[in-house]
């Protein structure tokens, strides 16, 4: 608990003093107000010398000054449009609606920005496959683009899926729930012209974790079953679903996410089974064998920073080898945790961070790398953000309420 509440002064209440920036800073604009921006981008940037949260914009120019005193930005531009076409800004990070984050992020490029795009990337695969073949990311010194699925650069995550060989991989089930008070029901996530959805806010985490441990693409959604709006601007929302897919060599992955849980908040879950093994036991007799059994879970996957734990639970067996008449069985349990790579130890030991990274700040570090042109020790290819874009599409015509409609190039301009 102590160590809970260290980790929440230092990030949120009493951050350290932000680091001197260097010469060649990259100078980050924001479009829009959003209320991840402080999470996502302007307290991770306070521990990063190369980067600079220069400019924001709002469609309100008195809300953006506002946001901008808070939290001490030094432009405020009248448009969105008006930061991207700045020569001095490098980066754009885009935290607006998901319908939004497609034909803006086509501007940035068009625009030889760098990118760094709130999750999910875009509505639906097809502008998945636009964005990331975009003709400006095949050129010599071409822009960088991201989706920020922070939780993949946290080291916790790292240390998760390196204990799970994806071959061995049987079963998979990564769930959240949101209290039914944190989103509101006209909340941008749950508006259909904005690419609205559990799945577009949740569910896209759990899809993501379900390709990555499985080391594949599903072969097909077997299901999915959503509670969703009927009428207003939420209808063709799901606030609640349950996706199973079928992975190849027959592993089943499961995702659940609900925008409408209970009173308490709970901590997502990511459990996986391995498949049964046999022990090679000499001291048994003839007629036995024993048998191992794993589960993996990773308890707070999406906000490590917050807390999380591993558990690793191996059920052994010995049991008659004809019948299957159950001998004797026997639990060992272990845990581990991650809040650096040093504490991931193993081939992670070393790797840069630190004690207060959240997943984001590590996201940061990454993404600047890529933009100086160093090496990254994990990165998120553009083919990857196009193959959750279509476990969501498979998901969201299982269900019947079909994939997402995205806005198209045009839209999104004065956030309509
Ligand atoms: N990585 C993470 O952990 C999280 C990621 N997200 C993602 O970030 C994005 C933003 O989410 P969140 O911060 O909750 O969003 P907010 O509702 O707080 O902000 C969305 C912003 O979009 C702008 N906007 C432009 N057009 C519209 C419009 N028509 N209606 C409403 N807003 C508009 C507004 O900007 P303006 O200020 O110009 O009015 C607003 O500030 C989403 O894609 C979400 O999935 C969200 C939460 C956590
Ligand atoms: O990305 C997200 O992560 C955590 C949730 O609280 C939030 O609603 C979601 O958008």
């Amino acid at each position: 608990m102590g160590a809970f509440i260290s980790r929440i002064w230092h990030i949120f209440i009493s951050p350290a003093a932000p680091v001197p920036k260097s010469e060649n800073a990259l100078k980050f604009g924001i479009l829009g107000a959003a209320r991840i921006v402080p999470m996502g981008l302007i307290v991770p940037a306070k521990s990063h010398p190369e980067v600079i949260v220069q400019a924001i914009a709002a469609r309100d120019r008195t809300r953006a000054e506002a946001f901008a005193k808070k939290h001490g930005i030094p432009e405020v531009k009248d448009s969105y449009e008006e930061i991207i076409n700045d020569p001095t800004i490098n980066c754009i990070y885009i935290p607006l609606p998901n319908a939004f984050h497609y034909p803006w992020a086509l501007r940035a490029l068009a625009a030889g920005k760098h990118v760094l795009l709130e999750k999910p990337s875009v509505s639906n695969a097809a502008e998945a496959v636009t964005l990331f073949s975009h003709s400006s990311l095949s050129l010599p010194n071409a822009p960088v683009i991201l989706e920020g699925f922070h939780f993949q650069f946290f080291p916790s995550w790292q240390l998760f899926r390196s204990l799970i060989p994806s071959t061995e991989i049987a079963y998979v089930s990564s769930e959240s729930q949101l209290p039914a008070w944190m989103i509101k029901d006209d909340d941008i996530s749950l508006n259909y012209k904005l690419a609205g959805g559990a799945m577009m806010n949740l569910g896209v985490y759990h899809f993501a974790a379900l390709r990555l441990l499985f080391g594949s693409e599903p072969e097909e959604c077997v299901s999915c079953k959503s509670d969703s709006f009927t009428e207003g601007p939420q209808k063709g929302c799901d606030f609640r679903s349950h996706a199973t897919f079928k992975f190849p060599g027959g592993g089943i992955g499961e995702a659940k996410c609900d925008l409408k849980g209970g009173k308490m908040y709970k901590v997502d879950f990511t459990t996986v089974r391995l498949h049964d093994k046999v022990i090679p036991t000499p001291s048994l007799p003839a007629s036995q064998e024993q048998i191992k059994s794993r589960t993996l879970t990773l308890w707070g996957m999406m906000h490590g920073i917050l807390w999380h734990r591993i558990d690793i639970i191996d059920t052994f067996t010995i049991r008659d080898s004809t019948t299957k008449a159950v001998v004797k069985t026997w639990k060992e349990k272990s845990t581990r945790k991650a809040y650096t790579f040093d504490e991931a130890g193993g081939e992670f030991t070393g790797l840069k961070g630190g004690k207060d990274w959240m997943s984001f700040r590590y996201q940061l570090e990454e993404f600047v790398n890529r933009v100086k042109g160093r090496e990254t020790q994990y990165w998120i290819e553009g083919e990857e953000s196009v193959r959750t874009m279509k476990m969501v599409d498979l998901a969201y015509e299982k269900n019947g309420l079909g994939a997402r409609v995205g806005m198209g190039e045009v839209g999104g301009v004065k956030g309509q």
